[in-house]
């Protein structure tokens, strides 16, 4: 076994779009998966798995596409232990084919009905094949976590003389103990060079993954967010925060991992955990009186590592654990000036909000500000009326809006009733202001179908950011409220005044 920080550098193989793409209820587009090759290019991920060319006529396409993109990263095909899936790989253009053959005997037996000596014929034969027809060749013994070892060695070793680039250990099921891989790795890595595959249904997926590198493994095959089958793979941004920040190792360029985890929720449909290591929301959002007021004294109080290395930014919540600092931090991001009795009156209603189970937006902070400063800010953008039809022709909404005193009328169309609404808002205030939608969520539906619903939206101007929530029974009105106050905020201190252009 190798000490961690003796290892200059790991590489990684994304199976995103193959093992990711194996959750229940994941479809990706060829769009999507163009789209997310792109980025895990940029993000210097070495090899891409682009799907299973056997799946069918569509995914080949897809993967010709990817293939086809021109990327750094080397792409691969999934190939079953059957000589026509290699063919199908090589009709997609791809550069190398990650081959799958069972290891166990579970698998070598009962799944793919054949004896441990044919497999290992099988997989010399198909190995020499792909390599006469000029792939890189990775071989991965299915289950091999469960398998008997010298059967492991003696499969995968021939491979390796039949001229594989490279054998995968995987813990197809998530069985493995930290114990368990260090064994079967080291013996491994013996023979070749070494890839681990690695789920996390025991939750040991990253500790797997980093005893496989100390134990000689030197690619680390995962998804991003973790995503996959059952309990999902290794999540490669925890790989890879976890060999820079402890072992000053270099894998994939860490400031593109917040972007990509983003894309892959947004078009996967699979959401982040608030909580999730690196790229939850919560991540880096100090809440509690005590961390806020330590980070505010020094960043890396409360934080093992800058969040700007991952490609994200430092946030402060108001919530039932708020302190003064932290509100009076809030406060001076919006140049709300006020007195240490103020200050001590907003610091109790911040709670208050907290303890009735609600987070505190900008426009909370604000509102409770200007009450407690007496100082009601006159409202400049106003929603006067609102009207959203949907049904089975294409759903239009019009929007009544007071734009200091002048009213606007405007009607749009878009793909819901929502939509349609807040494309007509965007249209009116657009004459205005160069504001921009960050973000969009309806945070709560409780109860039945006229339950309250709770939308809370991040816009922006210029440097300027607010956010925003609005609760009402229609998620229509919620929603254009909800921008109609984020505009009111951030035109607030504006000295021009809001004259339409015509
Ligand atoms: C590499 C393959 C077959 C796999 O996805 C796994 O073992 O989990």
């Amino acid at each position: 076994m190798r000490a961690l920080s003796d290892v200059g550098e790991v590489q990684f193989l994304d199976t995103t779009l193959r093992d990711g793409e194996q959750a229940p209820g994941v479809s990706l587009t060829p769009d999507d998966k163009a789209d997310i090759a792109r980025s895990l290019d940029a993000a210097r991920i070495d090899v891409i798995e682009a799907g299973s060319a056997c799946t069918g006529p569509g995914e080949r396409e897809t993967i010709s596409r990817v293939a086809g993109l021109d990327l750094d990263s080397t792409v691969t095909s999934f190939c079953r232990g059957i000589q026509n899936d290699i063919d199908l790989a090589l009709d997609c253009g791809v550069d190398g084919i990650n081959l799958v053959v069972p290891a166990s005997d579970k698998h070598v037996e009962q799944k793919v009905g054949t004896s441990k000596s044919e497999n290992v014929d099988n997989t010399v034969e198909l190995v020499e094949y792909a390599v006469d027809h000029g792939l890189w060749v990775e071989v991965i013994g299915e289950d091999g976590s469960r398998a008997d070892l010298d059967y492991l060695e003696e499969l995968l070793g021939a491979a390796v003389e039949a001229g594989a680039d490279r054998i995968c250990w995987a813990d197809t099921v998530g069985h493995a103990t930290p114990d368990r891989a260090l064994e079967c790795v080291s013996r491994l890595s013996d023979l070749g060079p070494v890839s681990t595959h690695t789920h996390d249904d025991l939750g040991l997926a990253v500790t797997n993954a980093l005893v496989s590198i100390a134990a000689g493994a030197d690619l680390v095959h995962g998804t991003i967010n973790g995503i996959g089958e059952r309990a999902g793979n290794v999540a490669l941004e925890e790989v890879a925060i976890a060999l820079d920040h402890g072992y000053g190792v270099e894998s994939m360029a860490l400031t593109e991992v917040y972007d990509l985890a983003q894309l892959i929720a947004n078009r996967t449909g699979i959401p982040l955990a608030p909580n999730k290591a690196v790229v939850g929301e919560n991540a880096f959002t100090h809440e509690s009186g005590i961390h806020t007021d330590g980070t505010l004294k020094d960043d890396s109080m409360y934080e093992p590592y800058p969040p700007e290395k991952v490609g994200r930014e430092r946030r402060l919540a108001l919530g039932k654990h708020a302190g003064r600092a932290g509100v009076e931090a809030a406060l001076d991001e919006h140049d709300v000036e006020v007195t240490d009795d103020q200050l001590s009156e907003i610091v109790s209603r911040v709670k208050e909000i907290g303890d009735r189970g609600k987070r505190v937006t900008d426009a909370d902070l604000l509102t409770i500000a200007d009450e407690v400063t007496d100082d009601a800010r006159a409202r400049r953008v106003e929603l006067l009326g609102l009207t959203a039809v949907s049904g089975s022709d294409t759903p239009t909404a019009s929007v009544r809006l007071s734009v200091d005193g002048e009213e606007r009328k405007e009607a749009a169309v878009g793909s819901g009733p929502v939509d349609a609404a807040m494309n007509a808002a965007e249209v009116a205030l657009s004459h205005t202001a160069d504001a921009t939608l960050e973000d969009y969520h309806v945070d709560a539906i409780t109860g039945g179908t006229d339950a309250l619903v709770t939308v809370e939206i991040e816009m922006s101007r210029g440097d300027d950011h607010v956010v925003v929530s609005a609760s009402d029974s229609d998620i229509t009105r919620a929603s254009v409220r909800a921008m109609v106050d984020a505009m009111d905020r951030l035109v607030a201190d504006d000295e021009e005044p809001l004259v339409a252009d015509d």
